[in-house]
């Protein structure tokens, strides 16, 4: 359905991207936009006390010492090479500048700006590769989108994940904006998929690629932040063959007030969890998902499906029950009226403009799943128009299955499963919205994948450079020579 990754560049022409409010009425939809451009017809709403955008440092930032404080504290990021070279940089200078940096190559450009991997000058930090996005903020300012702007970059200096963008430095250069964060030279899923046979992936790198995603929508939304656009096209690959959610400019930002939620559960569950036995399929130091690697995780399976009964059939007894506190983090409060994501991907609260708030991100993880494991969105129309219909009316239906049998099969089924609760719409009985992602990770699909150490999983892919443990650098940007590394910089060159 969707031929080729060229097909799906966004297209340059944005007339409904803009940051000026605007009724949300289906009137307002262009159906001749390519549906897997993500836009914004903003109108937000909301309670001001729950929607707050908060400001860290002034207007024009500038790589000062107003955000520096934040810049540095980056656990996450400790001792890497990158932002040691950055560090490095800031102690001598003060600042991070344009000129520090050498342009390599163009990326990518996307509707704010362009993505340029470069290099820094500085001949200690020989290899260190960043992505720098440029924004034009007079030409933002002209089409009424420097807000967008703004919001991503105070987005970026709050992340500090695994799974999402290290903003290592950001600074003005002249009416430009520029945001140096960390390079992923493995493209994005929907590059990977149209790679994969039958341009599908296994339910295993499926599952492996929902995980880390849910992971990083989870930490947005305890920061506060509703992403709002989803889609492969946004799931850049590291040189290590995680993931990184990246592009935030259509995200929502308000304040969120974690919340104790009790939970049921058998007084026998609870003295077990009371002594760190924590009921898991995998045991705690083991860091694999099975079914990336095939063997010995069909026993480790059953012996959970037999575990997960027993411990069922102790909640069905309603005389053993004990509430038991779970902490929740999820932006519940917050609403927005804005047309905004991607057509494809959009939730029917979105296209029905009755107001949106977090659960939008679980509709789209969703759509995702289903993308990855069937190579096209569920609701697909043969024009934009048409998509939106489909996904406020059409009920969902999944293609026959191919040739899966067995343990393949099996597994099948629970993504559909998943799918399924993703994709109820109305928002309000979707899976997500009572406990957010907690509910979702204990889904059957998911069962076996060990959260807290799926950083240190063998990806289903790894960049080819990194594989053959050779640097990731490309040539051309590993050797910098003196002239290279003191040539001018030319601000036109964006
Ligand atoms: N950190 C990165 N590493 C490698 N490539 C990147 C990185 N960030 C962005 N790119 C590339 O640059 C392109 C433009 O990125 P950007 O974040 O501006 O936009 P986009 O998703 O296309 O934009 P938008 O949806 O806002 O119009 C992306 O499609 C991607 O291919």
């Amino acid at each position: 359905m969707h031929s080729t990754a060229r097909s799906r560049q966004p297209m340059a022409a944005a007339a409904s991207r803009d940051d000026s409010d605007h009724d949300s009425s289906c009137s307002s939809f262009s159906t001749a936009l390519d549906s897997r451009r993500s836009w914004i017809s903003d109108v937000s709403f909301g309670s001001s006390s729950s929607i707050s955008v908060r400001s860290y440092c002034g207007a024009n930032g500038g790589d000062g010492a107003g955000h520096h404080q934040q810049q540095l504290l980056k656990p996450h990021k400790a001792n890497q090479a990158e932002w040691e070279a950055i560090r490095r940089l800031r102690a001598a200078s003060g600042h991070v500048r344009l000129d520090h940096f050498r342009i390599v190559r163009r990326l990518g450009s996307g509707d704010l700006g362009n993505v340029y991997l470069c290099q820094l000058r500085d001949p200690r930090s020989p290899g260190c590769l960043y992505a720098m996005k440029v924004v034009d903020r007079e030409a933002l300012a002209f089409r009424k989108k420097l807000q967008r702007a703004e919001t991503e970059k105070e987005i970026l200096r709050s992340l500090d994940h695994p799974f999402l963008p290290t903003l290592y430095a950001d600074f003005d250069a002249a009416h430009y904006s520029c945001l140096v964060m960390e390079f992923c030279p493995g493209g994005d899923l929907h590059v990977v998929r149209q790679r994969q046979p039958g341009r599908r992936f296994s339910i295993c790198s499926a599952k492996f690629y929902a995980a880390e995603t849910l992971l990083a929508l989870e930490y947005l939304h305890m920061m506060g932040v509703v992403y709002r656009d989803l889609k492969p096209e946004n799931v850049l690959v590291r040189d290590d063959g995680h993931i990184m959610l990246s592009d935030f400019d259509l995200s929502l930002k308000c304040d969120v007030v974690p919340k104790l939620m009790m939970q049921r559960l058998s007084s026998r569950l609870a003295a077990k969890n009371a002594k760190g036995s924590i009921s898991s399929c995998v045991p705690p130091m083991q860091p694999v998902l099975s079914c990336f690697y095939g063997g010995g995780g069909g026993s480790n399976a059953n012996k959970c499906d037999k575990r997960a009964k027993t411990e069922d059939d102790d909640d069905d007894d309603a005389d053993d029950q004990v509430l038991d506190p779970e902490l929740v983090a999820e932006p519940f409060a917050a609403r927005s009226k804005s047309f905004v994501g991607t057509h494809e991907y959009l939730a029917p609260e979105v296209i029905s403009g009755a107001g949106h708030g977090s659960a939008v991100d679980w509709w789209a993880l969703g759509v995702f799943l289903y993308e990855m494991i069937y190579g096209r969105t569920p609701f697909k129309g043969e024009d934009n128009e048409k998509t939106l219909i489909n996904i406020i009316k059409q009920p969902l239906g999944f293609p026959k299955a191919a040739a899966a049998a067995g343990k393949e099969l099996e597994e099948l089924s629970r993504a559909q499963d998943l799918i399924c609760k993703l994709l109820v719409k109305n928002p309000r009985k979707r899976i997500g919205s009572m406990k957010g992602s907690a509910e979702i990770k204990k889904h059957e699909f998911f069962k076996g994948v060990n959260w807290a150490l799926i950083r240190s999983v063998r990806p289903p892919e790894v960049p080819r450079d990194s594989r053959r443990g050779r640097s990731r650098t490309p040539a051309v940007a590993q050797k910098l020579s003196k002239a290279a590394r003191d040539e001018p910089y030319h601000i036109d060159y964006f």
